[in-house]
């Protein structure tokens, strides 16, 4: 059990990170998949931040110097498609712009994974993937696939994690019950959300959107940017649900407990530990 003073200052640092995206809305380009555009752009919005789904590669030159942070996503991913992913990894890395790698269903080809070793190769600040995906791109093999979903907790990937944050240099982020972010050494453990958010599809995607925006407005503390955002969006799911039906109105109150979160809330909801 963490200390009280360690839980308020986790709790301070949540709340001073969503004041600051609400505060600076900034511009996050999203290469996302076709089933997550929407709720990403909702839940972008709803935290205060800009969303941008460009994905053209001949409009990455122009725009991407612009934005503020990326999230890349590969959960619909064509051959057509990597070249955009590519350029506008590599353009945010060399102008020293926070980017995000989602590798959803990372998985399901070799086609999919060996595009997501070349994407970990231009140095994303973030990768955020559920278990299964983590130990896979860890691995660097794609074991069994459940497709986007995953076949293991979060905390079995607590190993891989950390293999892959040493290996990459990136912050990684595992999302499930107990939400895990690393940088290879600390492991801290992000314990808000609720598992009908796992019956929505697309929250991880936009989770990993979300952790763009944080980043953008704190790149320099990446991992307290990340876990913060993980943080917010679980709370938002657990008063979403406390008025949901089911799924379908489930999605509609997280995003409009996004919207609506206030200190006090956040500051009483806030349930991070040390796990490592
Ligand atoms: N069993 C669970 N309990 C609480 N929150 C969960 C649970 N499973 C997933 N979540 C939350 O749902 C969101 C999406 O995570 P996840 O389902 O792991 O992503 P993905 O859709 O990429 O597999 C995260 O905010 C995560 O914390
Ligand atoms: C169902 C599905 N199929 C390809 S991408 C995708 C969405 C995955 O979203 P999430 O990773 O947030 O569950
Ligand atoms: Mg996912």
């Amino acid at each position: 059990m963490e200390s009280k003073s360690v839980q308020n200052e986790w709790s301070s640092g949540v709340w001073a990170h969503l004041t600051a995206v609400r505060e600076r809305s900034p511009l996050v380009q999203c290469i996302t998949n076709f089933v997550s555009m929407d709720l990403v752009a909702n839940t972008l919005l709803s935290a205060g931040a800009s969303p941008a789904m460009v994905h053209s590669v001949v409009e990455i030159p122009d725009f991407t110097p612009h934005i503020h942070a990326l999230c890349v996503n590969v959960g619909t991913l064509t051959p057509d498609w990597l070249p955009s992913m590519k350029a506008a990894a590599e353009l945010a890395s060399n102008l020293g712009k926070p980017w995000v790698l989602d590798p959803a269903a990372v998985s399901c080809s070799g086609f999919r994974l060996k595009a997501c070793l070349e994407l970990v190769e231009l140095k994303p600040t973030v990768i955020k993937g559920n278990g299964s995906e983590i130990i896979a791109l860890s691995s660097a093999s794609p074991g069994q696939t459940k497709g986007a979903d995953s076949s293991h907790e979060s905390t079995d990937a607590i190993e891989a994690a950390k293999s892959l944050a040493e290996s990459s240099g990136a912050i990684v982020a595992v999302s499930g019950a107990v939400d895990i972010v690393t940088d290879g050494k600390k492991v801290i453990g992000v314990h808000n959300g609720t598992k009908m958010m796992q019956k929505i599809t697309a929250t991880g995607c936009s989770l990993a959107g979300l952790i763009a925006a944080f980043l953008a407005i704190d790149p320099l503390r990446a991992l307290e940017a990340t876990v913060s955002a993980m943080s917010v969006f679980g709370i938002a799911g657990e008063l979403g649900e406390a008025m949901a039906k089911g799924p379908g109105s489930l999605r509609m109150h997280l995003i409009d407990s996004l919207y609506g979160l206030d200190e006090t809330t956040v500051l009483n909801l806030v349930n991070i530990t040390r796990l490592g």
